[in-house]
């Protein structure tokens, strides 16, 4: 598995405005949106292009266009919808399939509750969309029924991830990557990101 850390200026600068704490509601959702379109720049970058002939101003021009497998990106609700726009204003013709777990407050397991995948998955890359990879329950879950699904290339976005969350998913899944604005230091007691940004749902939906 590789873990791409996203360290452009543009990224650690929002993202040290994301974790301010009394940050409202709209700054929230309108900077993880910036920072999710900047990470799927990178989590795009090796895609292959073919060469097509279209009819330009002056004439015939050689364009590229990128090839093969179609792409179907996975929100993890509810979090991972406030990633999504960023990510589908760089890739508009994206499929979207919808996966929703919460995490038990208690036993920090994930709970199923919604899943709704576009067609052909196997002939897809996935891209999953969550701000949190933290004890790596949710993701690792997540992979799991894509795979079942048939998907082959799984990439994972998200704002912030943990080092156990990490350590979690490498061991089960090493073949999908992990693109990310910040590897932060670890968990706390109940399982939240240190330094972290808090509970993204609650931040990006406004509820407390
Ligand atoms: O790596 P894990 O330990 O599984 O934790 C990460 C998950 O927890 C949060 O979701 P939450 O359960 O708070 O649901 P929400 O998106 O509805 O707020 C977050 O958005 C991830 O989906
Ligand atoms: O730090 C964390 C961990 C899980 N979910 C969140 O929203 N924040
Ligand atoms: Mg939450």
């Amino acid at each position: 598995m590789a873990v791409f850390v996203v360290d452009h200026p543009l990224v650690r600068h929002k993202l040290g405005l994301l974790r301010k704490h009394d940050l409202s509601t709209s700054s929230f959702r309108a900077l993880a949106s910036e920072v999710s379109l900047l990470l799927t720049y990178e989590a795009t970058k090796d895609l292959t292009t073919e060469p097509k002939t279209i009819r330009g101003w002056a004439g015939k021009v050689e364009v590229e266009e990128i090839k093969g497998k179609k792409i179907t990106v996975v929100p993890i609700l509810r979090a991972g919808l406030g990633l999504m726009d960023g990510v589908l204003d760089m890739i508009p013709g994206a499929k979207v399939s919808v996966v929703g777990f919460y995490r038990n407050e208690e036993t920090l397991q994930p709970v199923q509750y919604y899943v709704k995948l576009a067609k052909h998955m196997k002939h897809r890359m996935a891209l999953i969309l969550d701000p949190m990879l933290a004890t790596g329950g949710t993701l690792t879950a997540t992979i799991e029924l894509l795979k079942q699904a048939g998907c082959t290339q799984i990439r994972g976005i998200f704002l912030v991830a943990a080092p156990e969350g990490i350590a979690r998913v490498e061991a089960a899944h090493p073949d999908v990557d992990i693109y990310t604005a910040s590897v932060d230091d670890g968990l706390d007691e109940n399982g939240y990101i240190l330094p972290g940004l808090g509970d993204a749902g609650d931040k990006i939906f406004g509820t407390k």
